[in-house]
């Protein structure tokens, strides 16, 4: 097998998994770190310790922390940048990344300020090229262990997903294509507002059936803002939707259900990001639905509504428990077309 080059840019736990995975499928690849004190520590120890405890990196590994070295030769780049740091991150990739190198995008987002999803900041930086949406029920930790997961690769150019695709399947890591990136990209981004307010059920100790409800709940109000901004409501059922939903919001593993469940007993969101050097996206994300650009996106969101007001206006967790449940009563499937698209 030819041997085919292939850089991940971000070296957080899901970029190590990811990366571990595409040597494990026989490529050549390079993890570029942002921090050179990082691509240091990485490299002197063979660990990533703070991001993905007792995992080795294999010597057949590469580590760089300069763009055109990480960028050389490659038939496709991972991009596994926080959505916050994205957009100046991958500036730092705009001459090293050139030409029309296809981007794998794995950030699962939406950038505060803008509301942009990780993909359109890609395009926005690094100009018009193959973007995929790789997504899905994913934690790098049992990634990384070998345990088998299943992704998303959704594209509108079907030849770059079926590149993700032909790159990342292995045994044990199974990877079907989409024709609908925005789908997949909002379903990803949803989901992790969806597992702070299940966090936040479990802080509170309301049960299985109040959690089954909220995910449920979440599924379709994913759904419902997803084919009001353009996307396809059955993508929200499928693995960017369900699976991750299931994943995130029943995982002990899952920063953003951890976040909402410190809340949901007591714990102030500063006091809970103080403590976190790992990324929980769906505090930035619920801001960014709830911010300069929320005249922007459609939809009634309830239960995103409720994250945000306990999350940023110190809303009490049971307060907003009892405002959803004391909603007009409405249908259970109003505002979705489900057999429409
Ligand atoms: N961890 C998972 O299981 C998982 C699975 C699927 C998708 N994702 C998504 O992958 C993306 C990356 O998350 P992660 O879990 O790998 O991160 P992480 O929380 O494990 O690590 C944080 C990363 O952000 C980097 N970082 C911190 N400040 C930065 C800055 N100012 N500029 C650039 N980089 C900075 C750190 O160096 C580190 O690489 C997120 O969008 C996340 O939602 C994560
Ligand atoms: O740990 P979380 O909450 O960021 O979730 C990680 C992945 O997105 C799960 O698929």
């Amino acid at each position: 097998m030819t041997q085919e080059r292939v850089c991940v840019i971000g070296d957080g736990s899901w970029g190590t998994a990811l990366a571990l995975k595409l040597v494990e499928a026989g490529h050549r690849v390079t993890m570029w770190s942002a921090f050179p004190e990082s691509f240091e520590r990485l490299a002197k120890t063979r660990r990533n310790e703070p991001y993905l405890p007792g995992v080795e990196l294999p010597a057949e590994l590469h580590l760089s922390a300069d763009p055109f070295e990480a960028a050389d030769g490659v038939v496709a780049a991972v991009s596994v940048v926080p959505t916050q740091y994205l957009r100046a991150t991958m500036a730092r990739f705009e001459d090293a990344l050139g030409g029309t190198v296809p981007i794998f995008s794995a950030s699962k987002g939406l950038e505060m300020e803008t509301l942009r999803r990780p993909t359109q900041i890609l395009r926005e930086v690094l100009g018009p090229r193959p973007l995929v949406v790789l997504t899905g029920p994913s934690h790098a930790e049992e990634v990384a262990r070998g345990l088998p997961a299943s992704v998303l690769s959704a594209s509108e150019d079907a030849e770059a997903a079926e590149l993700a695709q032909r790159l990342f399947s292995h045994a044990r890591f199974r990877v079907y294509t989409s024709d609908d990136p925005l789908g997949a990209e909002l379903a990803a981004a949803y989901k992790n507002v969806i597992a702070l307010a299940a966090g936040i059920a479990d802080g509170l100790e309301l049960g299985d059936n109040a959690k089954a409800a909220l995910v449920s709940r979440g599924m379709i109000e994913a759904a419902r803002f997803g084919q009001d901004s353009g996307a396809r409501p059955r993508t929200f059922f499928g693995l960017a939707g369900a699976g991750d939903l299931i994943a995130t919001c029943f995982s002990q593993h899952s920063r953003n259900r951890r976040v909402g469940e410190a809340i949901g007993r007591g714990a102030t969101l500063t006091q809970v990001l103080d403590d976190m050097q790992m990324v929980a996206e769906g505090v930035w994300t619920t801001r960014a639905l709830f911010g300069p650009e929320r005249e922007a996106r459609p939809s009634d969101l309830p239960i995103a509504e409720q994250v945000h007001a306990v999350l940023f206006e110190e809303r009490d967790p049971s307060a907003a428990v009892t405002a959803l449940m004391e909603r007009v009563p409405v249908g259970e499937m109003e505002g979705l077309e489900l057999d429409a698209r």
